[in-house]
């Protein structure tokens, strides 16, 4: 019998023959046109696919059932082969039987079904199903070239950045007629949500030059030189956009769509530089070229524009802290900050006497303190009378909002007073009060609800202790503390929850001397100061509300 779950995926596959069997098909999967020479030569095969029925007569009875004649049942030996090394088992152990339906009334292109007994599988290497069929490293789309084309065709696909060679193999008994089958696969670049599927390239005959080449590929491979140069041209897309916040590209374009020349003179810049610096900005996408050359803004553009207050933030991390950087590997060698190797002080210091960066600081934190403000509004119960800290709030854009939306609750924002001081001066909701102070002394006392809205990664262990020990001393048992932070995974190996926790731990570790942590380190941290972390909820831009109680 065939479990429900690979009917589902049988049908699936079943349910893309149609695209992958229509004109043009390989030139799509590879994301690149393809010479014609290569493109008459290759054929779309199959979509393979590796299942776990009781018998091998199960998939035979399936195809037949959903218009497909089944082939002769031949033995697997290539995915055999890597099923062994991926699950550590003797080859001879699995009996792998591939199965080939061609579609009943003649339409092009099959399916090539893998076949491995549940009970045995179970019975010789547990887990593998279910890892299996979570991955689907076995699951492809295979095409057909002719011998004589099939190192072609396979270079054509290792030189495509989107594609690593994934091994290949002789099967000797699968189309024995034409001399057996050679196949070399590819995994295609991860798709939007970040999986990679795989091709097949196949070829009558055994091919050992083209399989011994395949084989020894990855190391050589052209598509991981392309990913690391790509990496390391990131640095210069964060630099083209922080030069387009410094000459006020963004402003000059306003909801325009001019040419470069144009832009170029209202920000007073050489044309052809310009040009360049706008056509490489597509790919970040915050311009979009139209057809007529013009250059227009992006909705993520208008970000960059004077008026809003994350062009504060690029502006930040395109001189400070990018100067900062620049002593990363000392805090590399030393684990000490960057940020005070290039400036003498750390970067709170720094900001208490250069008022104009400081200012820039508190309101480059806005930029995404605004979206979390509403989000957080909206997502935690404020309860009418209550009273809400927010621990180093900088400006009070996260407090404000809350109580703008929640008028019976009454709010202090707690900083230093070079903060506290500029901040006054802004508009404020009744019911909020700016209070100066430092955080290590201690924090205004009595109230129901503490927030520390991406403070304690500013911080190394034993500095969030006295932090949080000040929490503690200032509410009663009961009381509710908010902290807002991205977290890094909790298991060695685990997946990244939030894809910009890691890098943010680099950039703690280059300007603040703090870092990013999992839930079980905030856990713990809370709880040796007598908080108890109740629940997570997510927030924008990877962050999670830790939602504790003072014990
Ligand atoms: C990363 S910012 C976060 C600002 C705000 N909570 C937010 O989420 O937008 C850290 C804040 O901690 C404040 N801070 C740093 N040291 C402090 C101290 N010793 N006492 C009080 N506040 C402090 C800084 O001035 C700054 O406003």
């Amino acid at each position: 019998m065939l479990d429900t779950e690979d009917e589902r995926r049988l049908r699936d596959v079943i349910g893309r023959l149609g695209g992958l069997t229509a004109a043009g098909s390989f030139a799509h999967v590879l994301g690149s046109p393809v010479d014609p020479g290569i493109a008459n030569a290759v054929r779309f095969d199959h979509a393979a696919l590796l299942v776990f029925p009781d018998t091998v007569s199960d998939v035979r009875d399936f195809l037949a059932a959903s218009g497909f004649v089944a082939g002769p049942s031949v033995p697997s030996r290539v995915v055999r082969a890597r099923l062994a090394e991926r699950h550590q088992v003797p080859e001879e152990e699995l009996e792998v039987t591939i199965v080939h339906g061609r579609p009943s009334d003649g339409a092009p292109g099959g399916l090539e079904i893998f076949v491995l007994p549940r009970e045995a599988a179970d019975a010789i290497a547990p887990g593998l199903v279910d890892q299996e069929r979570a991955t689907g490293e076995e699951s492809h789309a295979g095409w057909l070239v002719a011998p004589e084309r099939l190192e072609q065709a396979r270079r054509t696909c290792l030189h495509l950045s989107s594609m690593t060679p994934d091994g290949g193999g002789y099967n000797p008994c699968d189309d024995r007629d034409s001399g057996g089958r050679s196949v070399v696969y590819f995994k295609t670049g991860p798709d939007g949500d970040g999986r990679r599927s795989r091709i097949e390239l196949t070829a009558h005959g055994q091919h050992a030059e083209v399989l011994a080449a395949h084989l020894t590929e990855p190391a050589r491979s052209a598509g991981e030189h392309k990913a690391l140069l790509s990496i390391l041209s990131g640095h210069w897309a964060a630099r083209a956009l922080h030069v387009a916040v410094e000459i006020g590209l963004a402003d000059a374009l306003g909801d325009e769509h001019l040419g470069a020349p144009d832009v170029a003179a209202a920000v007073d810049c050489d044309p052809l530089a310009i040009a360049r610096l706008l056509r490489y900005l597509t790919r970040s996408e915050v311009v979009r070229e139209r057809d007529n050359g013009t250059f227009e803004l992006t909705e993520r553009g208008k970000l960059l524009r004077s008026e809003d207050p994350f062009s504060g933030l690029i502006e930040l991390y395109g001189t400070e802290f990018y100067d900062a950087w620049s002593e990363f590997p000392t805090a590399v060698r030393t684990g000490r900050t960057a940020f005070s190797h290039r400036y003498g002080v750390e970067h709170f210091e720094y900001f208490s006497t250069e008022p104009e960066t400081s200012h820039r600081f508190d309101r480059s934190m806005q930029a995404v303190t605004r979206l979390v403000a509403e989000e957080l509004s909206r997502s935690y119960p404020f309860v009418d009378g209550t009273t809400v800290v927010d621990i180093g709030g900088g400006n009070g854009t996260l407090l404000r909002t809350v109580l703008e939306d929640h008028a019976g609750v009454t709010g202090v924002v707690f900083d230093r007073s070079h903060v506290v001081e500029a901040a006054e001066t802004e508009r404020r909701p009744g019911g909020l009060r700016f209070v100066a102070g430092d955080f290590f002394a201690e924090v205004p006392g009595g109230a129901d609800t503490y927030l520390l809205s991406r403070v304690l990664h500013d911080w190394n262990d034993e500095d969030c202790d006295r932090i949080l020990r000040n929490c503690r001393r200032a509410c009663a048992s009961g009381a509710r503390l908010l902290v807002l932070e991205r977290l890094l995974p909790d298991r060695p190996g685990a997946p990244f929850d939030a894809d910009l926790a890691a890098p943010w731990d680099l950039q703690m570790l280059a300007i603040t001397g703090g870092q990013e942590r999992s839930r079980d380190e905030y856990d713990k941290m809370m709880y040796a100061n007598s908080f108890r972390v109740d629940s997570v909820i997510p927030m924008p831009v990877d962050l999670k509300l830790l939602v504790a109680t003072a014990l």
